[in-house]
């Protein structure tokens, strides 16, 4: 649809815009990104013809946009800067209606039914059609922002250039216009170029990118340019984590504000306090730890303070933990937010808990454990009929600063742990009489105080591996003996 070939161009003898080559397929939503003063707004001046170039060629479906004229420009593209001001009297609806000026026909020209019928599409699409009579200046500049694109689409063009699309408009409406533009995209085949601040909007809407650096792009491609964090550091000059989006395929930043000031150690066995009772047992910390879980509430990667192990009764009926234990929280006055609540038959009395030192890295560990519901995880067959009282809880505090992917190692490590300790026990699936692996239900959580050095491993080959295995076997095996000894006596 667009070529552009060593284009060079700006305001003076120092070009901008210093030999850029791309090329925007027909349909596809391509992003320019780039920090302030990169020259974005100048290379759309230069495409548009609103600054003339130095060097290079402009093609648009292979014509040079040069020869084209004013109308013929107006019929193939559309654009939407910061700079449109409109200074005369005109109310929305006749702001929308100049979009199909390159339509009208005749020496006085009017609007026909269809030009009509395209204005009230997309005042309707733009959310505008209640402001339709209202004088332009008098909104505010986010209806004023839907107003401008509804002309443009007026337009009915092949092609639009946007100018940052979401300045002034709110998350809702953001989305709102993002997801419409979209839609058009894919409905009408429109082409769109957009100027974009927001990475991780871009990342979401647009198919491909462009990452433009002093005049000069530094990468084009697929929206996994964002997953390049060097490179986003080097341009922005800001720290940036990619992770990826929870439910759409694509990467999503998140930026590291500079922190002076923050801890540099702690000392995680008085950086805690413990509340017991028959209902739960509540271990608070004094500051947020990163967690790795599969509680009920409070699952996956978190910054959690508070750690919950609810006691249920043995014939607990399962209904919805989740909304079980937030009502237990509310209850309690523990902050919904900020928790990790697991629960369990077992006696909260019985619960082992312990604070331990390797080689300078300090680890609390509170397990409560229930083998009643014992399983061989290779087992195939399954007893569907588990009342009795059978769930290992784990809890992991550490004192390190885990990478994800050594929240995932300590989670190993910490089940290969619990797998020994019911192997040494002798533990066994009580259906198919072989030796047991788990139980049915089990928790499991990690949390690490993320201060000090970096820690990309924590297996069996690393001294925090180690480290946690030996801790989390012993307490497993305290657990369970002293769960051993109430159900002897019962
Ligand atoms: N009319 C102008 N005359 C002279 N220099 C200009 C003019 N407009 C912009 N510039 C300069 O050109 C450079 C690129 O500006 P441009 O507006 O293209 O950047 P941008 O990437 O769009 O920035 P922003 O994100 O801040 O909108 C800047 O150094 C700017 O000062």
């Amino acid at each position: 649809m667009i070529q552009v070939k060593n284009l060079v161009g700006g305001y003076s003898d120092q070009p901008i815009i210093q030999g850029v080559d791309l090329t925007i397929h027909k349909g596809e939503f391509f992003g320019l990104l780039g920090p302030n003063g990169s020259g974005k707004t100048t290379l759309f001046k230069l495409i548009t013809g609103g600054l003339p170039k130095k060097h290079g060629e402009i093609t648009i479906d292979g014509k040079p946009i040069s020869k084209l004229s004013n109308l013929e420009k107006a019929r193939q593209m559309a654009v939407l800067t910061q700079e449109a001001h409109v200074s005369f009297d005109f109310t929305v609806e006749e702001i929308v209606s100049l979009g199909r000026y390159a339509f009208q026909k005749g020496v006085l020209k009017s609007l026909s039914k269809s030009d009509r019928a395209v204005i009230e599409e997309v005042m309707e699409l733009a959310d505008v059609t209640r402001y339709r009579h209202k004088q332009f200046r008098t909104i505010s500049g986010g209806e004023k922002q839907r107003v401008l694109l509804a002309k443009a689409l007026a337009q009915e063009p092949q092609l639009l250039l946007l100018d940052e699309p979401t300045n002034h408009l709110d998350v809702k409406h953001s989305f709102y216009m993002l997801d419409l533009l979209k839609n058009w995209q894919r409905k009408h085949g429109l082409t769109i170029f957009a100027i974009l601040h927001d990475l991780n909007v871009a990342s979401l809407y647009a198919d491909r990118v462009a990452l433009l650096d002093e005049g000069r792009f530094q990468k084009v491609g697929s929206v996994d340019v964002l997953r390049n964090e060097k490179q986003l550091q080097d341009v922005y000059e800001v720290e940036v984590k990619a992770q990826s989006h929870p439910i759409v395929p694509k990467p999503q930043l998140l930026m590291t504000p500079h922190n002076e000031g923050v801890a540099q150690s702690v000392d995680l066995k008085n950086s805690f306090h413990i509340d017991q009772n028959e209902g739960v047992i509540h271990i608070a910390f004094d500051q947020p730890l990163r967690t790795l879980s599969n509680s009920v509430v409070g699952e996956g990667i978190q910054w959690l303070k508070h750690f919950c192990n609810f006691h249920v009764q043995k014939n607990y009926d399962g209904g919805d933990p989740v909304d079980d234990i937030q009502s237990w929280l509310r209850h309690s006055g523990i902050s919904l937010e900020q928790t990790a609540g697991m629960m369990t038959a077992v006696k909260l009395d019985d619960m082992v808990l312990l604070e331990r030192e390797y080689e300078g890295i300090q680890l609390v560990v509170m397990v409560t454990a229930g083998v009643g519901n014992a399983v061989d995880i290779t087992n195939e067959q399954r007893d569907e009929n588990m009342s009795k009282i059978g769930t290992i809880n784990t809890m992991l505090f550490v004192d390190a600063h885990f990478t994800d992917g050594a929240l995932v190692n300590a989670s190993i490590s910490a089940t290969e742990a619990k797998t020994k300790a019911l192997h040494d026990l002798k533990v066994k699936d009580s259906y198919s009489n072989t030796p047991a692996t788990g139980t049915s239900t089990d928790s499991l959580l990690i949390g690490a105080t993320q201060i000090g050095e970096k820690t990309p491993y924590a297996g069996s080959g690393t001294v925090v591996g180690k480290a946690i295995g030996r801790t989390v076997y012993e307490a497993t095996v305290e657990a369970i003996r002293k769960y051993r000894v109430r159900q002897e006596l019962s």
